[in-house]
This record gives structure tokens, sequence and C-alpha cells, in this order.
């Protein structure tokens, strides 16, 4: 069963915040929100056709920042809007609708669909659907929408709020590995963003070639599970690809007034050995930490090891550490000290 917060139709927008009358529930009724999302341009997301995009582009639907309203903001073909919108359709059917095609950056189980409708008061969809479907290679577009495609349903057509947070659980029966969406939009009109948060599930067979890898890495299966604070950004940034061109593409920390230190915590790929750790401290110049510890674990109840003892850190590096002799591991946990910032946490080794 689809769990649907139906919020109802928007007002119009008057002046001030345009996200003061935005309507989303609180992340304790949505724990599958805290998950990673599986659509995330940042990991290779991308929305690889949609049936109208008269009024703004599909693209829109998977930018990782929240969307932008500018009242003023009009182009030659009307408002200009961050989201993904179709034209307005005369003589409507009963199933007439929009749809656009994602492939998800990381294949993995969906737990868990937010159709976000920001700023679409007027104009958001009467009611949406998404399905789900696993491809083998790199299907284009006519390939999907063709007969050979089977579509699992995750998300029922169900109505949407305008200018809110319309969020879907997807039901038990659907929880399996994908790597392709289809959302439709009923009959037609504008989605500010789509999020599909989950479990990613890497192909074990690339894995296997590749030999050494990331073993934290997200898009291999890594996750951060728990992390001692928030505050500035999410510790799922340290296992994302790339290196951070940005303080806010990091994790940072609040300054820690006591006598405590930070840490995450992240479950690896698999069971795996890792050989060498790379922490980057970049663009944390007034705030890196001023030393790290690196330990590992073996299953749910295994004792914390000490693969790299608590050692100093520089502002702004890419620190690089050989590990010895390690244990087969299933978790990691990095701790700073005493906070600060960290860019990326890289832990190359192999499954075992
Ligand atoms: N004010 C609007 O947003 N109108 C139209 N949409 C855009 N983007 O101009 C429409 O008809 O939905």
């Amino acid at each position: 069963m689809s769990t649907a917060h139906f919020t109802g139709p928007a007002a119009p927008y008057t002046g001030g915040d345009p996200y003061a009358d935005y309507r989303a529930p609180s992340p304790d009724e949505v724990p599958f929100t805290a998950l990673a999302d599986l659509a995330d341009r940042r990991i290779g997301g991308t929305v690889l056709a949609a049936s109208d995009e008269f009024f703004a582009e599909r693209d829109h639907l998977l930018a990782p920042a929240p969307a932008h309203f500018d009242p003023a903001a009009f182009g030659t073909r009307g408002k200009i809007m961050d989201g993904w919108e179709s034209r307005r359709r005369r003589a409507v059917a009963a199933d007439d609708h929009d749809w656009a095609l994602i492939r998800l950056g990381a294949p993995g189980v969906v737990h868990g669909l937010l159709v976000d409708t920001a700023h679409f008061r007027g104009n958001h969809p009467q009611s949406v659907s998404v399905e789900a479907t696993e491809a083998e290679g790199h299907p284009d577009a006519a390939a999907l929408l063709g007969p050979a495609t089977r579509w699992t349903e995750l998300v029922p057509r169900t109505g949407t709020g305008g200018h809110a947070a319309n969020v879907f659980e997807v039901p038990a029966a659907a929880r399996r590995r994908f790597t392709h969406l289809r959302l439709r939009q009923y009959p037609d009109g504008g989605i500010a963003r789509l999020r599909a948060y989950g479990e990613v599930r890497p192909d074990p067979a690339w894995l296997r070639a590749l030999g050494t890898f990331d073993v934290a890495a997200l898009e291999y299966g890594g996750f951060a599970e728990d992390a001692s604070d928030r505050f500035y950004s999410s510790p799922l940034n340290t296992i994302t690809p790339g290196r951070p061109r940005t303080m806010g593409e990091g994790w940072e920390t609040r300054r820690r007034r006591d006598d405590g230190n930070d840490w995450v915590r992240y479950r690896l790929a698999g069971r795996c050995v890792v050989r060498a750790v790379e922490i980057d401290t970049g663009c944390y110049k007034g705030n890196a930490p001023g030393h790290a510890a690196v330990s590992v674990r073996d299953g749910e109840a295994g004792r914390w090891r000490v693969l790299l003892p608590r050692t100093a850190l520089l502002p702004d590096t890419v620190h690089r550490f050989v590990v010895p002799e390690a244990p087969p591991a299933t978790h990691a946990r990095l701790d700073i000290f005493p906070d600060g910032g960290i860019g990326r946490l890289r832990l190359y080794g192999s499954l075992s």
C-alpha cells in the first residue's frame, strides 16, 4: 500500500518568502528521506526523455538544490520555472498525461519517492504515478518505451498537492533492484523535483571486475548510517563522486564547546578488506579538523579496531595513508577531533 500525504491545492503567491506556505511532512513521518537519492545527478541520474517540456525543461527534476522561485522572471514562453513543466492540454481524455523517463544514478531498491511541486501552485498536476524497471546495459528512451520493457508500479495514480512535498512509500512487494523510473503527471502541469530514496545495489560483476575500489563510495553501495552532527551538511556528501568544489559539498559540523569529538559511521559495499585510506579536507581552510582516525568493524556486533590511528590533518588537503594489515570489515567509522569539515573519505579495498 502506498502512503500518500495529499495536501490539496495551493494558494496563489502573494509576496515574501515563497517557501513560507510550502507543505511538507516532518522527517519523522517519512524516515525513508534519510536514505540516499538514487536519482541524484551527482551520482549520474538523468532524465532521458519527456513527452513535453514547453514551459520548463525536464533536467531541473534532478537538480540537487531545492527549487528556486523568482516572481519577476518571465521568458518568451511564460513564467520561468525551476522544474519540469508541460503545456496545458486541451480536450483532455481520462488517461491523458505527460511522462518523463529517468535513469537512476545508481541502480537500487527504492523505499520512497518525493514528487516535489514547490512553486507550482495553479499549475501542478492533478495526480501522478511512478513505475520502475530493471534494464541491462544502456537502453535509450525508444528501447525503454518499447514492448519488451516490464514496468512495476511503485506509486499508483494518486492525487497531488500544489506547492508541496508529495511523498509516497513504496510497497514491500516492489522493493527490488531497479535502474529506471517512469514518472507520469495527469493530465499535465509542473513538478519541481523528483527524489527516489533507497539503497544502492551495484552490479556485482562490475565490482568483481574492478577488484580494488572505494568500498565506502555511495555508487558502489556504501552508506553513511549515522553521524554525531548534521548541522551544516549531510555526512552522505563525504562518499559522493569527485572532489568538493565548495564547503557546502562536504560534511561540516558545528563548533563543539565540549570535550567530545564528531564522527560518521559507514556501512561498506560488503565484507571487505581496506588497503588505503584517503581523507580530503578540500575547501575546509579555517575549519578543518585538527586530527582524524579511522576504525573498522566486522558485523553489527563486531568490535571496533583501529585502521588509522589518530593522525594530524592539514586544511584543504587530500591525505593518503597505506594501511598495513586490515581485518575484514562491514562497517567503518571516521572520528574527527574535535569538529570541523571533511570533504571526502575514500576507503580503497576489495570484497573479501
Ligand atoms: N503563471 C504560470 O506559471 N502560467 C503557466 N506556466 C508558465 N510557466 O508560464 C501555466 O499556464 O501553467
